[in-house]
């Protein structure tokens, strides 16, 4: 016989046994998911490091040469390119025995000496600048972008244009407008990164991603319409070649280059390809910035 309370009792203990065994089993149901889960990421991470190793295994078979389908003659080009920039190096030191070379006296100007002295530990030098009377330097929105592309020389032009007593430039990439987390902080962070600068002074900016970056040149427009915008192009070839030797350091090939029979070719839509359709770029600037600006 089952006293009512007796009953009541057995029913409490019966519910908390079932609440403790839910408990249970969710535990172990999550447990047992995770471990599946993580197993089954290792075994993808273990087969991707296979595949990897087969590949570059392969391209040691073969030379390790990227022989890009029918673009050998590009890849010939290249090739010359770089050697003759490499000899003109060579013969420019061999002509100026001494004198050390230096991204400031790279060759290009008719007296490395005059130029060098326009450098004064990053300052300009006085008998070649003269600031504007009673005004003090203050950090300015630049007056001119370098918008792009990459690999076609933005780095060795800034730096030339810097030389230019009457010109100062960023000294590192800013990416206000091409990265969310720079652009979300406004004009105000911009004008930061810039140098400091008199008013008679040109302040340059380069950062070679705005080409392609859909914000970009409406934003510019809206921050000044009449800004000097510098865009430097070459060969888009011997662009690529360049912007995939950098890929190729940084990045695990398969995510640019494919095998198409038996050779290494750069993938179609690789974003170094992208990048250097000029033309497509053109059009969306020219939206903004129409060519009679450029005479102006
Ligand atoms: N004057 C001139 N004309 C043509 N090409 C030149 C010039 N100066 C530098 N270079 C070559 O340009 C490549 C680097 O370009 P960038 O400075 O634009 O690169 S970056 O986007 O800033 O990373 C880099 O090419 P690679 O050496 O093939 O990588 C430089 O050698």
């Amino acid at each position: 016989m089952w006293s009512p309370f007796l009953m009541r009792r057995h029913r409490f203990v019966a519910g908390w046994f079932a609440a403790l065994l839910c408990i249970v089993c969710l535990h172990l149901y999550f447990t047992f998911n995770t471990v599946e889960k993580s197993q089954t990421a290792g075994h993808r991470r273990k087969l991707k490091l296979q595949h990897e190793e087969k590949l570059q295994a392969e391209d040691r078979k073969n030379g390790d040469r990227i022989v890009a389908g029918e673009n050998q003659s590009a890849i010939k080009k290249y090739d010359q390119v770089q050697q003759s920039r490499k000899a003109s190096a060579e013969n420019n030191a061999h002509n100026r025995p001494g004198q050390q070379e230096s991204s400031h006296s790279s060759g290009l100007l008719s007296n490395p000496h005059e130029t060098q002295s326009a450098f004064t530990n990053g300052r300009k030098d006085r008998k070649l600048y003269e600031p504007p009377p009673n005004e003090s330097p203050s950090k300015r929105l630049p007056q001119a972008i370098m918008i792009g592309t990459g690999k076609c020389g933005t780095r060795a032009l800034l730096e030339y244009l810097g030389m230019h007593p009457y010109v100062v430039h960023a000294s590192r990439e800013v990416h206000f407008f091409d990265r969310d987390e720079n652009f979300d902080q406004g004009l105000g962070w911009y004008r930061a990164q810039m140098p400091t600068s008199y008013s008679n002074q040109v302040t340059i900016e380069k950062s070679p991603a705005y080409v392609e970056h859909e914000r970009s040149a409406p934003e510019i427009y809206k921050m000044n319409k009449t800004i000097r915008l510098i865009w430097v192009v070459k060969d888009p070839v011997v662009r690529l070649m360049s912007a995939v030797a950098l890929q190729q350091s940084a990045t695990p090939r398969h995510f640019y280059l494919e095998r198409i029979n038996g050779t290494l070719a750069i993938k179609k839509y690789n974003n170094a390809v992208n990048r250097g359709k000029y033309i497509v770029h053109l059009r969306k600037w020219l939206k903004f910035f129409p060519l009679s600006q450029a005479s102006q």
